[in-house]
């Protein structure tokens, strides 16, 4: 039996770095952050929607994606991030079902879906058990802006653009504490693997 573990937190709160030590410790990872960046790839049906109902503005002159400027124009608009994600999210759900069931099938112990809106889309029955990565609201607004160099307004619209991890806290099976250091962090993610009979 393969446990699938879904993955979550809020932006820059720290998915990246937990799903990178589960991987040194073995485990295949799903990431839906990549598969929804190739569904956008030039040629791509997603790709030609964008285009359509967003413009020429938001291509680049090589014709790709302009991430920075759609990023802009969807986190700073609801409507307009509604729209995107009913373009993205059905070609991403597909995709990470697909390799979620090819590493059933071969039989992995465990499989890591990162999802960063795992509880915003609904999506935690694609998963046995969930895992949140959670700082405080302070910890994220700076490590996002040190990051990405965004301004304050900017970091904060994207944080505000999710549901608050205070929330995603009371949805998740389990919470990693991001706050201190990685190695801390790890200790935690270690103990939690443990628990879940997934590790020594
Ligand atoms: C808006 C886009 C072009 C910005 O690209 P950029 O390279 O700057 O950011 P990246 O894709 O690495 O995402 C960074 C983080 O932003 C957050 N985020 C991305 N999209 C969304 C969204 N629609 N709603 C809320 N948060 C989001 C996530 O925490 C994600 O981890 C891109 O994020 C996108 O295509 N988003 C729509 C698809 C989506 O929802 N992806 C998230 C997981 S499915
Ligand atoms: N425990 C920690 N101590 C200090 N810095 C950290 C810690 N964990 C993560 N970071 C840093 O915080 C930033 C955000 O972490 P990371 O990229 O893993 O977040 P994420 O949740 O994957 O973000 P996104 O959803 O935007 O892809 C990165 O610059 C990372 O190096």
């Amino acid at each position: 039996m393969t446990l699938v573990i879904g993955l979550t937190g809020g932006i820059a709160s720290g998915k990246s770095t937990v799903s990178s030590l589960l991987k040194e410790l073995g485990f295949p990872i799903v990431d839906a952050d990549v598969i929804a960046k190739e569904a956008v790839d030039q040629g791509k049906p997603a790709y030609s929607r964008i285009a359509e109902v967003f413009g020429h503005r938001v291509l680049q002159d090589d014709g790709a994606i302009d991430r920075a400027k759609l990023g802009s124009e969807i986190f700073a608009d609801p409507e307009k991030r509604k729209m995107l994600n009913e373009i993205v999210h059905p070609e991403v759900r597909k995709e990470m079902i697909r390799q979620r069931d090819e590493y059933i099938q071969q039989g992995s112990k465990a499989v890591i879906l990162d999802i960063p809106l795992l509880f915003e889309s609904r999506l935690a029955h694609f998963a046995d058990k969930s895992l949140l990565v959670y700082v405080t609201p302070e910890t994220q607004l700076e490590r996002l802006m040190k990051r990405n160099g965004y301004a304050q307004k900017e970091a904060q619209q994207r944080i505000d653009s999710q549901m608050p991890l205070d929330e995603k806290k009371l949805l998740a099976d389990e919470v990693l504490d991001n706050n201190g250091t990685r190695e801390e962090t790890e200790v935690q993610l270690l103990g939690i693997l443990r628990k879940w009979k997934i590790s020594e």
